[in-house]
């Protein structure tokens, strides 16, 4: 049997918040109320004691009068900064077992406690695997370490809570606000164009941000627009945006990458965690250009994030944290996949993943107007050719089945289908999409031995750059600053 720790004396508050578990990724909260049945502090014999009869998803609200034993029974894997853990929100999932109850349950910090995850940690060591502990004759308890995936479901509880929950029910008004997460990862885009466009509101539409909360620059006023229509603070100086947020996308071309690194580094301190999308940039680049230890993850998103669609990967650099992989799959999880990747295969995934809806635009633009040629209304035409590009790719996911095997499947003998994969062999349908991943991975590659060679040179010459673009800045803000 595992105890909390020697001298855990001081007794939590605990309340219990029920939730229901309405759709995949969403808990909505819908009663709350103080829980008569957490007595004492868990070191006691009354050991924690939830009274449910049935599985349920549930939150708890913990609020330890003293520091010091929580830091010692929780686990902090990521913290936003270096105050102690006071209180935390539990949430887990509960379940009455053949007259146990188990509950697998996780700590997250206050966000104005200043911390963004922690990890629920009864025992001195976290196993990796779910274990159980019996900690009294009536009670078990789950831990394990949270998987990664899903720490957005957990962070769902944060921003759902206060939601359904009049406020004045809510004694910790402050800490549960749904304002206080938003405080808590302030994101700024460096260049507002397309991507840039379709990050942003793939994370409002996750719900990870509100428009109000974003800032982001770029020197053209019509493209900055797009930002200002979500509410987002805008301004054509980069630094102000870097200024005003904690992470920041530096979405631009890779050719602008060199002058608005050098830009914004006087401005790069210890709380920014940099995500470049820029294609071709290796970290080395981006690093060698800011001061040391800024915490730069490269990035490689695609458009239907905009949808929360998206195919993500990214690559961690030489000072990143395990919290800054956290908050960068917490981000780009919310708005599709997310996968981390060694960088040696950035160029191609670039070409693949990031170039690929292009090239799937134009094979569901090619096969509606075949069937508008063989008559179809042109509507439904799109509407059938995106709808099947949806449904094989789905295909492909779910049934992890070899693609030619479901090809097969469609395939009947001397059927149409035979005669259509006939003529798109016959036409090099294969050979010209292995050569668009080439082409489009050497141009990466390309792009990327020439911005190193930039980098090499601008920082040589960093002063004289600075300057100079610090000039150029300082006119933006002069005479063409849009709105501050
Ligand atoms: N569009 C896409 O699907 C994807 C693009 N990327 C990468 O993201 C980066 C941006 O790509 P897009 O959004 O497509 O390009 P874009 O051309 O739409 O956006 C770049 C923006 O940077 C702005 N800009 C130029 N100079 C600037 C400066 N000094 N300071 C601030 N902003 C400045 C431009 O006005 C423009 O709005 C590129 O490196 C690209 O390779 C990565 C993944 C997908
Ligand atoms: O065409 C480009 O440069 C970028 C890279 C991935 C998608 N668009």
């Amino acid at each position: 049997m595992e105890e909390w720790p020697e001298g855990a004396v001081a007794a939590p508050i605990v309340k219990i918040v029920k939730l229901s578990f309405r759709d995949v990724n969403r808990y909505h909260l819908v009663q709350k109320t103080d829980f008569p049945h957490i007595l004492a502090p868990p070191c006691s014999k009354n050991c924690v004691r939830i009274n449910e009869h049935r599985s349920e998803h549930f939150a708890l609200r913990v609020t330890y009068p003293h520091s010091s034993w929580p830091i010692r029974a929780v686990d902090r894997i990521a913290s936003w900064s270096n105050k102690p853990l006071t209180s935390g929100l539990v949430a887990g999932f509960c379940e009455r077992v053949s007259g146990f109850t188990y509950y697998n349950a996780h700590v997250m910090a206050d966000p104005t406690e200043g911390a963004l995850v922690y990890l629920y940690s009864r025992l001195k060591t976290v196993p990796t695997e779910p274990r159980t502990v019996k900690l009294n004759c009536e009670f078990e308890v789950s831990t394990y370490r949270l998987p990664v995936q899903r720490i957005f479901l957990l962070q769902d509880v944060f921003v759902c809570t206060p939601i359904s929950v009049p406020q004045k029910q809510l004694r910790h008004k402050q800490s549960f606000s749904y304002e206080s997460i938003h405080k808590m990862i302030r994101i700024g885009f460096v260049g507002a164009g397309k991507i840039a466009q379709a990050l942003a509101k793939g994370f409002i539409a996750a719900g990870l941000t509100k428009g109000e909360k974003i800032v982001a620059s770029d020197p053209f006023p019509q493209t900055i627009k797009n930002f200002e229509m979500l509410g987002a603070q805008i301004s054509s100086d980069n630094r102000l945006v870097v200024e005003q947020s904690d992470v920041v996308f530096l979405a631009i071309k890779p050719e602008t990458v060199p002058a608005v690194l050098c830009n914004i580094r006087p401005h790069i301190c210890k709380r920014h965690l940099l995500l470049s999308t820029a294609m071709g940039v290796s970290i080395q680049d981006i690093e060698k250009a800011l001061p040391p230890a800024t915490r730069v993850i490269r990035v490689m998103p695609n458009t239907p994030v905009l949808v929360r669609n998206g195919a993500s990967v990214f690559v961690c650099g030489s000072a990143t944290q395990y919290e800054d992989e956290i908050i960068t799959r917490r981000l780009l999880e919310a708005i599709g996949t997310c996968d981390k990747v060694p960088e040696l295969l950035m160029d191609t995934i670039t070409a693949l993943s990031g170039s690929g809806p292009a090239y799937v635009y134009i094979i569901i633009e090619a096969l509606a107007d075949g069937a508008v040629k063989m008559g179809l209304p042109r509507d439904l035409a799109y509407r059938l050719a995106a709808q099947t590009v949806v449904g094989a790719g789905s295909m492909v996911l779910a049934t992890k089945a070899h693609p030619a095997q479901l090809k097969d499947d469609v395939t009947s003998p001397a059927g149409s289908t035979a005669e259509g994969l006939h003529f798109l062999e016959q036409h090099g349908l294969r050979t010209a999409l292995i050569g668009a991943i080439e082409a489009a991975t050497l141009k990466c590659r390309q792009i990327s031995k020439e911005t190193k060679e930039h980098i090499s040179n601008s920082c040589s010459t960093k002063q004289q750059l600075c300057i100079k673009s610090q000039d150029q800045a300082d006119n933006f803000s002069a005479g063409k600053r849009v709105r501050n």
